[in-house]
């Protein structure tokens, strides 16, 4: 049958078979292959779609649409209770470990609806990890912290080569090199952060997500974790939540503005956000008029 003699729903059947990534069998479409002409950047690695988010009978999030692309670091900015971290939670289904937490909507990785039924949500958290706001390494050794989440995959071979490369993207490796036996947690708050961005990686994601991940640190230890973020979104895509705008302006590509009521009110380049922004809303927020 040709595209002429077919009905109008076998042809959008057929398009969509043909558009559509095939999953594995954890249910996930795997990284593409990098030759393609279009760049990173050009590509949307997340997409949400009508995407609500409800804790009981209370709506956090409301109809979220946004198209997040690889390799590019997006931060996520709004008053306190606008529904940041919801929606940074949604990503990898953090939620879904809320009892109350409902989700409705649609929301892609490659393509893929992760709350689809076929999609494992430990697979798809290996694919996307998460660094939280306060640093929070094990109670083991540099090198156990980093090497735990090889481990717990399975990931067996190479693993000293990996937990060296981890902490060397991490930008550890040198402060620590001649001590990765001794407790994660006799380091710095800033080294700590950077020990659970080293434990992040190790398992290799494509998405690293962060809440706040400087909030509790020193100017000195956040300049370091700056530098740090915007070099990761050479090899990952970055996610950030951050009340601080400047951090914003400074380390970010593409800036979303969630306002009261867990609407996003304005998406767009770091740049337009910040030098002029569609909304007097979002203007009035980021002049420090109100939040
Ligand atoms: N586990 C939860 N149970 C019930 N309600 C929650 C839960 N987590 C968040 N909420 C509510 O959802 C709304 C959005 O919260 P969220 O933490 O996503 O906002 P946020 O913008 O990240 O805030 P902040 O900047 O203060 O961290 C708030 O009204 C909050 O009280």
């Amino acid at each position: 049958m040709t595209q002429d003699t077919m009905t109008s729903s076998e042809a959008e059947q057929t398009d969509d078979q043909q558009t559509r990534p095939t999953p594995g069998a954890d249910g996930l479409v795997d990284r593409a292959d990098d030759s393609e002409s279009e760049t990173a950047a050009d590509r949307t690695l997340i997409e949400a779609r009508d995407l609500d988010v409800y804790y009981g009978d209370d709506q956090a999030l409301q109809g979220i649409d946004m198209e997040i692309p690889e390799k590019q670091v997006t931060a996520l900015i709004g008053p306190s209770g606008c529904g940041k971290s919801t929606f940074l939670r949604s990503i990898n289904r953090m939620n879904d470990l809320i009892d109350i937490a409902r989700v409705d909507g649609d929301l892609y990785f490659r393509g893929k609806n992760v709350y689809d039924d076929d999609v494992d949500p430990v697979a798809l958290r290996r694919k996307i990890g998460m660094v939280f706001q306060s640093p929070n390494p094990f109670p083991k050794s540099i090198y156990d912290n980093v090497a735990y989440g090889l481990k717990v995959q399975g990931k067996d071979d190479d693993v000293d080569e990996k937990v060296h490369t981890a902490l060397e993207r991490a930008a550890l490796l040198d402060e620590v090199e001649d001590q990765l036996d001794s407790s994660g947690l006799d380091l710095s708050g800033g080294q700590q952060q950077r020990l659970c961005i080293a434990r992040a990686i190790a398992p290799d994601p494509e998405v690293i997500l962060m809440d706040e991940p400087a909030s509790a640190l020193d100017p000195v230890a956040t300049s370091k974790i700056e530098d740090l973020i915007e070099d990761l979104a050479q090899e990952y895509t970055v996610v950030i939540v951050t009340h601080n705008m400047q951090q914003a302006a400074r380390i970010s590509d593409k800036t979303a503005v969630f306002l009261t009521g867990g609407e996003l009110v304005e998406f767009d380049d770091t740049n337009k956000i910040f030098e002029n922004p569609e909304s007097d809303r979002v203007e009035d927020y980021i002049t420090g008029k109100f939040g």
